[in-house]
């Protein structure tokens, strides 16, 4: 399933696969120019188990299990373009016909998202035609085939003629999948594409071996991949076992090397960063993690333990219009730092979220010639009711408004603000310390 602005003609596609499809490699593979990436194949009843967690010290939405581990973590930049698999174990749904379009009905009618299918051949053409009509009679968008049967192993040819014989018969885009053993560079990727006759491939095996394949300037080499591998792990903290794997899969025919024996014998994230020199990046996005988890604890304790302090708040802002926060807050210059500035904490926020910046208005007063700034977001204004003595002072402590709101009701707001907040909230120790009403 996945976003309604999926477009499966015309795309290079990572392939769903276990252990390997989880965020890091997702992200990756977008960033070397992939148009659509599956996730691992996951279990509906293991999903169910789970509960939708915002985590906004990553920017992440976790599907976390009763023990903590979480079982699909996902984030706004894949938004549009990731695809969410739920599995049936091996090709067993191929001989359950009747099982096969209940289910499929059963997504299509009640998803909002448009719903793809995945399969393998069945052993005539014949049957796989078939078997494809009923797919496509159920409404799915797309129908992904992994050219081989049951038995085939991976090593066995694809049988793209068999693709290229159903893309031809049936009218909803067949994504043509099994092309990884003659796939090592983009022109390979073009020469699947013909010889399957599909507008759109997607690849496994070669993308797990080097994501990198999707660019079409050419496939870098396994270390640079590594590295940025590891920025994405470390930026969603992702598992070091799961971390470990997907690199294993990197690695592979460098296991052996010398640098693949020091990889084998790393026992954390912080053994793996220093084999490719990342141990400052790990420290550096540790650091800050552990600034922002004290940061919102703070917001989090004050919204929650001061709720008498927040209903002063509440009251406090002249707030008569619902789409006006205006507070009593006063910009003081020594309690920020150079960098922190709160006009910056806000432009950083909305970069993060890829949202333009939010644009301020100022008024001045002709009596005394102070200054009130208004700024705009997500059609609401946030401004102070004090004036400030410069314009932007005035900017400032609008935009300190606008983050204190945003803080403070953080655990309340709708899910399309928890968006927001999980994707961008760095809001430095500092600033905390600052954003008083006064
Ligand atoms: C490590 C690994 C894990 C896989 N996990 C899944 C999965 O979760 N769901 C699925 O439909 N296929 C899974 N597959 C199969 C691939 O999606 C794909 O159909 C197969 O590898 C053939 O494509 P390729 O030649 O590009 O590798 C997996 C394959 C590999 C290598």
């Amino acid at each position: 399933m996945s976003n309604n602005t999926l477009n499966y003609r015309n795309a290079v596609i990572l392939a769903p696969m276990v252990r390997i499809g989880t965020l890091p490699m997702r992200m990756l593979s977008l960033d070397y120019g992939a148009d659509i990436v599956y996730g691992e194949e996951l279990i509906d009843h293991k999903m169910l188990q789970c509960t939708r967690t915002v985590n906004e010290l990553l920017g992440t939405i976790d599907f976390v299990q009763e023990d903590g581990s979480v079982v699909f973590r996902t984030c706004e930049k894949e938004a549009n373009q990731v695809v969410f698999q739920m599995g049936g174990m091996g090709a067993a749904l191929l001989s359950q016909p009747d099982k096969v379009r209940q289910i499929l009905t059963t997504l299509v009618e009640n998803v909002r998202k448009p719903v793809t299918c995945k399969i393998r051949l069945c052993p005539t053409l014949e049957e796989t035609l078939h078997f494809c009509h009923l797919v496509e009679s159920c409404g799915v968008a797309a129908v992904a085939i992994h050219g081989r049967r049951k038995e085939e192993r991976p090593r066995h040819a694809n049988h793209n003629d068999i693709i290229r014989e159903i893309a031809h018969q049936i009218s909803i885009p067949v994504i043509a999948n099994g092309g990884s053993m003659d796939i090592s560079s983009n022109a390979d990727v073009e020469r699947f594409r013909s010889e399957t006759g599909c507008s759109s491939v997607m690849l496994a095996r070669s993308a797990q071996w080097n994501a990198s394949i999707f660019r079409k300037d050419g496939i870098l080499p396994t270390n640079d991949v590594i590295r940025a591998y590891l920025k994405y792990a470390v930026d969603y903290d992702n598992t070091y076992e799961n971390s470990k794997y997907c690199i294993q899969q990197i690695l592979h025919e460098q296991l052996q090397t010398s640098l693949g024996f020091s990889f084998k014998a790393t026992k954390s994230m912080a053994d793996i960063c220093q084999l490719w020199d990342m141990e400052g990046y790990l420290r550096d996005v540790t650091a800050a993690r552990k600034q922002m988890e004290t940061s919102l604890k703070r917001l989090h304790a004050a919204s929650e333990a001061d709720d008498g302090g927040r209903k002063h708040l509440k009251a406090a802002a002249d707030d008569d219009n619902d789409n006006h926060v205006q507070m009593r807050v006063k910009f003081v210059r020594s309690d920020f730092r150079e960098d922190k500035l709160p006009k910056t904490l806000l432009l950083e926020w909305r970069r993060r979220v890829r949202q333009p910046p939010a644009p301020f208005h100022t008024e001045e007063r002709p009596s005394d010639r102070q200054f009130r700034s208004t700024v705009e977001l997500d059609g609401k204004k946030y401004s102070s009711s004090l004036w400030a003595k410069s314009k932007k002072y005035a900017e400032h402590a609008a935009a300190i408004v606008c983050l204190r709101h945003l803080g403070v009701l953080s655990e309340t707001v709708s899910s399309e603000q928890d968006t927001v907040e999980s994707n961008g909230c760095v809001i430095s120790t500092e600033s905390c310390h600052a954003i008083e009403d006064v």
